[in-house]
């Protein structure tokens, strides 16, 4: 016996101006008709009204025999207009039917009706059935994915915003450049000195020693000016003091070292003040300790690639300097909101004593906010709090609605399983019309990482829904997140990925079927030279915070193959992706 549908359309819209405006109930008629197992029992139209929903709801459920409706789809109604009421039907309705809307608010399609829906499902799920009442989901309608295809994924949806202009005063660390940048003058633009100390005439300096009895140096009278390239010569030979960086002074061409010399005397005079030195040179090649112009870098000549990334090292700031940039065009660096989901949580600052083992703990400290956020500044990103908001709908369409007003990215943790408050899926899909690109990866730890893009009004966000647990959030935050955040800024495909080294594992390291990510401490090793040691953290479990303390890499642990290895030996090499300053 076929099942026996029927398909309630709720829109004000088709209700007041004729079903030539209803697109979904027609092709959900015509898939009913079409399928084998599926018979159409009815069809109706009515407004966002929560009292004609339950009342046609109703008329439905009581049919009975030859008549009876076995499954009710409707469709529209469930966004988060006032009006869209249809999700509240159930809970006065509901009998043994079954409620489309119900699938959907638990994660699961029940048919899609929005015919351009991209998010990714296992195929077999469209058609699980719920009997009555609101039951848990117990398989996840998201296929696994493997680490690498959800990498993939996350490259090709984080394109480079776009470019803006900064001051190059400003901190511009992990900015990209998006010009090329060229010297507008030849560099140093006059002949410069890279030495304190004195600038001569060397020839002029070398004769007048030769004239001396004793040949080993002369003892000359300078006088410091207030400008300090402005000295003046004493009677045999013109002697300059000059400072490292200055300009030589008209018609000289070498320079002796301070070094080089000794003070003999010095005074305070109105002009400045007069030194005597001892110079103890006996010749100055010209040339000596001078820059000649333009030796740094020619008129025209392209310092800096576009593409380059503003390192923290300081290199890449100093040449923008150096070649007079004041302003340069960088791509924009993402703003990143974070947003902790549950009901359990508390804020670390309503906690008003410090803990001691007897106290009774009533809900979870919110640790993932402010690790996150510690982390993402540390890499130069403005984070935007979103807070903590409990499982319900509502609270969280308002924290994501937000986050995507005032960010490029928006990370929560928390609410990615599959129990009954897990409610992010449904919610960036049905009421911010947003597309799951994955719901599972096949990673340890780490498995519910779900990733989608929400349509926003200056182009698509990116959001993570990371998992709850603190080590699961900070690993797929390094593995995903970081990336993500690199391809938004521009950064070369090559670079967004954190860097990957050898080391030599301390202990011996199981494998899970799953890929795994497992917490160590990087350093040198003192015994042998060239190599890095990696030093695990400790118990594992992605709940455990104090595994990610001090943890500077995590070793890679390749999926359990049949016939394989079962472990990584003590001693041996694995690969680790660095997400910390190597140990001294
Ligand atoms: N922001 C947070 N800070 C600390 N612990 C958290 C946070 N969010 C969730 N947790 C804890 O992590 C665990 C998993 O949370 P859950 O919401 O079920 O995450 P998920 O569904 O993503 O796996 C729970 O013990 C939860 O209390």
């Amino acid at each position: 016996m076929p099942f026996r549908v029927a398909v309630l359309t709720i829109s004000d819209t088709t209700f007041h101006k004729g079903p030539e405006y209803d697109l979904s109930g027609p092709l959900l008629t015509k898939n009913v008709e079409q399928h084998p197992d599926y018979e159409l029992a009815d069809t109706a139209v009515v407004p966002d009204d929560l009292e004609a929903i339950q009342s046609k709801v109703a008329d439905w459920v009581a049919r009975r025999g030859e008549c009876k409706v076995d499954w009710i789809i409707t469709t529209g109604g469930t966004g988060f207009g006032k009006r869209d009421v249809t999700p509240q039907v159930p809970d006065q309705v509901m009998t043994s039917v079954i409620i489309h809307g119900l699938l959907q608010l638990q994660g699961g399609t029940g048919g899609d009706i929005h015919p351009p829906r991209e998010s990714v499902r296992q195929n077999n799920v469209d058609d699980v059935t719920v009997s009555a009442g609101l039951s848990r989901l117990r398989k996840s309608p998201f296929p696994m994915i493997s680490l690498q295809e959800a990498l993939d994924i996350v490259d090709a949806q984080s394109k480079p915003l776009p470019i803006e202009t900064v001051p190059t005063g400003h901190m511009l660390k992990n900015y990209v450049l998006a010009e090329d940048i060229f010297a507008s003058a030849d560099l140093p633009p006059t002949r410069t000195t890279n030495v304190d100390g004195y600038a001569v005439v060397a020839d002029e300096y070398n004769r007048a020693v030769q004239k001396l009895t004793d040949g080993a140096g002369m003892t000359v009278r300078v006088v410091r000016a207030k400008d300090t390239s402005d000295g003046a010569a004493n009677e045999q030979v013109a002697v300059y003091r000059i400072n490292t960086g200055g300009p030589l002074p008209a018609g000289t061409d070498a320079v002796i070292m301070v070094e080089d010399t000794e003070l003999e005397s010095s005074k305070s005079s109105e002009d400045g003040q007069e030194l005597e030195i001892r110079v103890l040179m006996k010749q100055v090649p010209v040339g000596d300790n001078v820059r000649q112009p333009g030796s740094d870098a020619k008129q025209g000549e392209q310092v800096l690639d576009k593409g380059t990334v503003i390192g923290s090292g300081g290199g890449e700031v100093g040449l923008l300097g150096f070649v007079g940039k004041r302003e340069v065009l960088v791509h924009r660096r993402p703003r990143v909101a974070i947003l902790s989901t549950g009901n359990e949580l508390v804020e670390l600052e309503s906690r008003n004593s410090i803990l001691t083992s007897s106290d009774t703990w009533t809900g979870v400290v919110d640790t993932n906010r402010p690790s996150l956020r510690s982390t993402l500044e540390g890499f130069g990103y403005e984070v935007i709090d979103l807070g903590i908001a409990p499982d319900t709908m509502d609270l969280q369409e308002q924290a994501m609605r937000k986050g995507m007003a005032e960010s490029d990215i928006i990370l929560t943790t928390g609410g990615t399983s599959m129990g009954e408050a897990d409610l992010l899926k449904p919610l960036i899909e049905h009421r911010l019309g947003g597309t799951i690109h994955f719901g599972r990866v096949a990673m340890k730890p780490g498995k519910p990482t779900t990733f989608a893009t929400v349509p926003a009004i200056d182009g698509d966000k990116l959001v993570f829904a990371l998992p709850g647990n603190p080590a699961s959030a900070l690993v797929t935050f390094y593995l995903f997140v970081v990336p993500a955040l690199r391809g938004l800024g521009g950064w070369p495909k090559e670079r967004r990925h954190l860097a990957r080294v050898g080391v030599q594992v301390d202990c011996d390291m199981k494998l899970d079927p799953r890929e795994e990510f497992h917490r160590v401490i990087v350093s040198p090793s003192k015994e042998q030279p060239g190599v890095l040691l990696a030093m695990t953290t400790g118990g594992q479990r992605s709940s455990r915070v104090a595994s990610l303390c001090g943890a500077n890499g995590l070793v890679h642990l390749p999926s359990l193959q049949k016939g394989g290895a079962d472990r990584i030996k003590k001693g041996e090499i694995a690969q680790a992706v660095l997400i910390g300053e190597i140990r001294p």
